[in-house]
């Protein structure tokens, strides 16, 4: 999951944008005491689109932001049932329910969070209108050209940031864009109506009047030029694909209907590979040279492999992902649901649970995103997401991610269904799912659920030479993205629907794991039948405190697991003490940045921190995770490695797995797992730095051994164990470690 931390810059933001509303709200109900004319609107409107659009093409990062603070509801009203008003009638801090208004674009639009322009009503008022969530692979100007004419249902009519007024769409529902030949266009506007551009639908339905017709020729033309416009892997993609495919059959092009059904493995679709396979069967008999065919029922072959045992060929997925380096990709494979069901989990709502007894390791599933925004490469637009009324605030790739869910929820009804099913707290939803024939999306909703339930990611978990990358500088994206952001967090988010039953513990029993858009969960001790499948929420090792007030703002709970019970018993006393100490051996990552001598230096003041960190506890290790341990011992490690000692890697690691809470015992020799700890990615770290200090020092079996457990252990924190020699080859070979 990911956090917003709600630090003091942040709150600074939300106060002054709680003054600036308050006085807002002191003027509901009134007409705006002053509107400029429409020459000045328009002129400002061009001078700052110019000033954007010129400081846009010299920044390495556009940043904005957008402010949610009137939850105020989609229209649910048929529009023949709403009353026509005008611009004059329009009152602010408003939502004006069973009212619509007709308008249209005088300006071209420009963007940055919202689409923002000019428009007029047929009186010839003006007023901006800032056009919220709308496709961002569009360029503003293909939705709202100058000469649009639209409809806003139920306008919300407000005062801007900058002491100006606006008619604010947040939801897309909310909107009609109006083509010349609507009968709803009025009169005097209809001679100088620019043509609107098709979209994808109207060559679907001219598609199939002219299949209706047996025109099948005309009937595939008109698919084709739909499929040029489409999205793709959208619903109407897949329709387009299908109908032509359909064509294509009638006309006797069986090779050609193949291939379309093929792409994005229409064959392979809604996971029913079964008769995706009895189809591919059925056409190879018929054709049983086509290649295609075969090698699409292969495929097929392995999804349903993928699908029945959890079977991935990881290794292969894991380069594709590397392959694609900043873009976006989609890993051709099939979801796997393991020993997993979802069930009662008291006050906690839905959970997730075991069907079986599981043993530590195994896979309990693995989940395509249901939609996933990673970060992207330099000059992506990064946006920031204040929502005034939940407090809280979504930065860079989140409010991308709320975006693009609202347009695939618009344009896929049905996959939506999944989404609406997660929780949303105590968010009020608007009654019915579809309104004139077009889905209702409520905004603030899609971003309720997506706070509840987005899992912060990034495109693998396991990074190629973690020790490498261990104490990286940030970069200088990530440095602006730190100042202009209050989370300074600006990773990969998305949604996966099975996972998002999950509930936290700090100290849970699975682990989750990236690979691409695939979320991989396994076991991360011995689960018994019937007990709730955990996870952690939040991948950071702060105090209880800190930790609680996270769960409080965003997720609306208090964590009640072990680990937060007994960090509470303990005494503030002892918990600053921690803190201050962990804060100190934390300062000396800088050394790492200096000589050996210096390194050397801190090694001593190291280690006495270290030490000081242990002693504020008063339980025994093994009882339960000494978490904050987990950096300064890295630190600490990567010192004494530098330095060349490895007696005390071996005994300092060995020390700080105990502290994690592993119970590592030598039986019928085999290294056995008889007590599992905190299990989080940079805990490998200290497993390796076991093996490759027991090779250095000439105790190569017991490197073995470790090396056996540690690629156990990696599986789980990694998704996979087929990387564990690629991610961690230099160190491994520089110890004389075999990596095969
Ligand atoms: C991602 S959802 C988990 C599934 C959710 N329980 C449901 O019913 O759909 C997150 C929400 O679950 C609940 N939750 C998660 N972990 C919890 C915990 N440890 N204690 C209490 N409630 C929890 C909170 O309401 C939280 O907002």
């Amino acid at each position: 999951m990911f956090a917003f931390e709600q630090e003091d810059q942040w709150n600074v933001y939300f106060n002054r944008a709680e003054i600036i509303l308050k006085a807002a709200e002191g003027r509901k109900g009134q007409k705006p005491l002053f509107k400029p004319s429409r020459a000045s609107l328009i002129y400002s409107h061009n001078s700052f689109s110019s000033q954007a659009q010129a400081q846009a093409a010299g920044a390495t990062l556009n940043i904005s932001s957008n402010i949610a603070y009137n939850e105020h509801p989609p229209c649910i009203a048929l529009f023949d049932a709403l009353e026509k008003k005008y611009l004059e009638d329009l009152r602010l801090e408003l939502a004006h329910r069973g009212r619509y208004v007709i308008l249209r674009a005088v300006v071209n639009p420009d963007r940055l969070v919202s689409i923002s322009t000019i428009a007029e009503d047929e009186n010839g008022e003006v007023e901006t209108v800032q056009i919220y969530n709308q496709d961002d692979r569009k360029l503003p100007v293909s939705i709202v050209p100058e000469g649009q004419v639209f409809i806003v249902k139920e306008p919300f009519f407000k005062m801007t940031f900058g002491g100006g007024t606006s008619i604010r769409v947040d939801h897309v529902s909310d909107i009609i864009f109006l083509d010349g030949e609507d009968e709803r266009v009025p009169e005097k506007w209809r001679p100088r109506l620019r043509p609107l551009a098709r979209r994808p639908l109207d060559w679907k339905e001219d598609g199939n009047r002219f299949y209706g017709g047996k025109q099948y020729f005309e009937a595939a033309q008109c698919y084709t030029k739909g499929l040029e416009l489409a999205e793709p892997y959208s619903e109407i993609e897949r329709i387009l694909l299908l109908n032509r495919a359909q064509v294509y059959l009638e006309l006797g092009y069986t090779e050609k209907a193949l291939a379309d059904a093929d792409k994005r493995s229409l064959l392979l679709r809604g996971c029913d590979y079964e008769s995706a396979k009895a189809r591919l069967v059925k056409l190879l008999k018929e054709c049983p040279e086509n290649k295609n065919a075969k090698d699409r029922l292969l495929r097929t072959f392995r999804r349903l492999r993928e699908q029945r045992s959890g079977e991935y060929e990881f290794a292969k997925m894991r380069n594709e992902v590397k392959e694609w380096g900043n873009k976006k990709g989609k890993l051709d494979c099939a979801e796997y649901v393991g020993p997993v069901r979802v069930g009662h989990a008291g006050s906690k709502g839905r959970g997730l649970f075991t069907t079986r007894d599981v043993k530590f390791g195994e896979l309990l599933l693995c989940s395509k995103a249901f939609k996933v925004c990673h970060k992207e490469a330099k000059g992506a637009r990064f946006t920031i997401l204040f929502n005034l009324k939940t407090k809280n605030g979504q930065s860079g790739t989140h409010s991308q991610l709320v975006q693009e869910l609202i347009q695939i929820l618009y344009h896929n009804p049905k996959k939506a269904k999944r989404f609406y099913e997660l929780t949303s707290g105590d968010y009020e939803r608007v009654k019915g799912d579809m309104v004139d024939g077009l889905p209702i999306v409520d905004s603030h909703l899609v971003m309720r659920i997506t706070l509840k339930n987005c899992f912060g990611c990034p495109r693998l978990s396991a990074l190629d030479d973690p020790f490498e990358n261990l104490f990286k500088d940030p970069t200088e994206e990530d440095k602006i993205i730190a100042e202009a952001s209050p989370t300074g967090r600006a990773e990969g988010s998305g949604i996966w629907i099975l996972p998002s039953y999950m509930n936290h513990s700090c100290w849970p029993n699975s682990v989750r794991s990236f690979l691409g858009d695939l979320l991989i969960v396994r076991a991360a001790r011995d689960i018994p039948e019937g007990e709730e499948i955990t996870t952690n929420y939040l991948q950071n090792e702060s105090r209880v405190q800190k930790r609680q007030k996270l769960f409080r703002s965003q997720w609306a709970f208090e964590c009640q697991c072990t680990l937060c019970e007994i960090e509470t018993a303990e005494s503030d006393e002892v918990k600053d003490k921690r803190e201050e100490l962990v804060e100190k051996a934390l300062k000396f990552k800088v050394y790492l940045k200096r000589s050996l001598t210096k390194i050397g230096e801190g090694i001593k003041p190291m280690i006495k921190l270290v030490k000081g960190i242990e002693a504020t506890y008063s339980t025994p290790e093994f009882l339960y995770p000494r978490v904050p341990l987990i950096s300064p011992t890295h630190v600490l490690h990567t010192f004494l490695v530098r330095k060349q000692r490895p007696s005390d890697v071996l005994a300092l690691a060995k020390g700080a797995l105990n502290g994690l809470g592993f119970k590592i015992q030598l039986k019928a020799g085999k290294l056995v797992i008889e007590r599992y700890g905190y299990l989080h990615f940079p805990i490998i770290n200290l497993f390796v730095h076991v093996i490759t200090a027991a090779a250095i020092s000439g105790q190569s079996s017991t490197a073995m051994l470790w090396r056996n457990l540690t690629i156990k252990v990696y599986e789980v924190v990694a998704g996979e164990r087929e990387s564990f020699f690629d991610v961690y080859e230099r160190p491994l070979l520089q110890a004389g470690v075999p990596v095969n």
